[in-house]
């Protein structure tokens, strides 16, 4: 039986593929098969073949070693807009039952399966459907990456609340530092941790770029 994660975030741009890269390292330490799924992508490079290539799936390429581009990545938009005017802009019309049944292909060759959103909880796919309806329709239980930084403790926890009015499991949260300097990080860790009753998962610090290539 293989295990799945639905990995959502408090914002757009705040961690959820670095925390996916640092959570299927963790995983594939423990000798766990991980295959990763980015069902919709915004925002992609024309290769030289004409292809095109999100950063988001290039990265959990990388770290799963999976090849299926097409399985992990049904739907993916040139322009980084919100999928739902995307997906309009291009006639596409996004299929759930398709991203389940990739799923489920996916974790019939896997320990683990994560599954990375698009933007919050609440990122449209298409009019009056959200990432929230993905994750509903793929049943898994979510991951809540936490993007830390001032303001994150009102996104986390309006987040958390929507998690549980959708009736999905909230298995753990990661605090990932998106600011080299948040002003009393420690307080407002712990201020999230006495509010999330899910498990603190994994705590990420802040990795300076210019610093990693200098
Ligand atoms: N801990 C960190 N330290 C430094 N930079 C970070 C950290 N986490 C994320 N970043 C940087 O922030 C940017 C956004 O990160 P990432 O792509 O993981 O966000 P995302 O939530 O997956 O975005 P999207 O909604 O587009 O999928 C990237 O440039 C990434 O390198
Ligand atoms: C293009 C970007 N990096 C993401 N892939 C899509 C973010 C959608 C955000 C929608 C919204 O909440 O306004
Ligand atoms: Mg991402």
């Amino acid at each position: 039986m293989s295990q799945g994660f639905f990995l959502t975030g408090t914002d757009t741009e705040i961690g959820k593929t670095h925390s996916a890269v640092a959570l299927i390292r963790h995983w594939q330490a423990q000798g766990q098969r991980v295959l990763a799924m980015k069902p919709v992508a915004s925002g992609c490079e024309i290769l030289p073949d004409g292809s095109w290539l999100n950063d988001d799936v290039a990265r959990l390429v990388a770290a799963s070693g999976q090849q299926d581009l097409d399985l992990m990545n049904p739907y993916r938009f040139l322009p980084p807009v919100s999928p739902h005017i995307a997906a309009r802009e291009a006639g596409v019309e996004i299929s759930l039952a398709r991203i389940v049944s990739h799923y489920r292909q996916l974790a019939a060759q896997a320990d683990t399966v994560l599954v990375e959103a698009a933007g919050g909880w609440l990122a449209p796919l298409a009019d009056g459907v959200y990432m929230e309806d993905m994750a509903r329709a793929l049943q898994l239980p979510v991951i809540l990456v936490v993007g830390m930084r001032l303001g994150c403790i009102n996104h986390a926890l309006l987040t958390v609340r929507a998690i549980e009015a959708s009736g999905l499991t909230l298995a753990g949260w990661v605090a990932n530092r998106v600011v080299p300097q948040q002003l009393a990080y420690a307080d407002n860790l712990a201020t999230l941790k006495a509010a999330i009753a899910a498990p603190l998962l994994l705590e990420l610090p802040y990795e300076d770029s210019t610093a990693q290539s200098a």
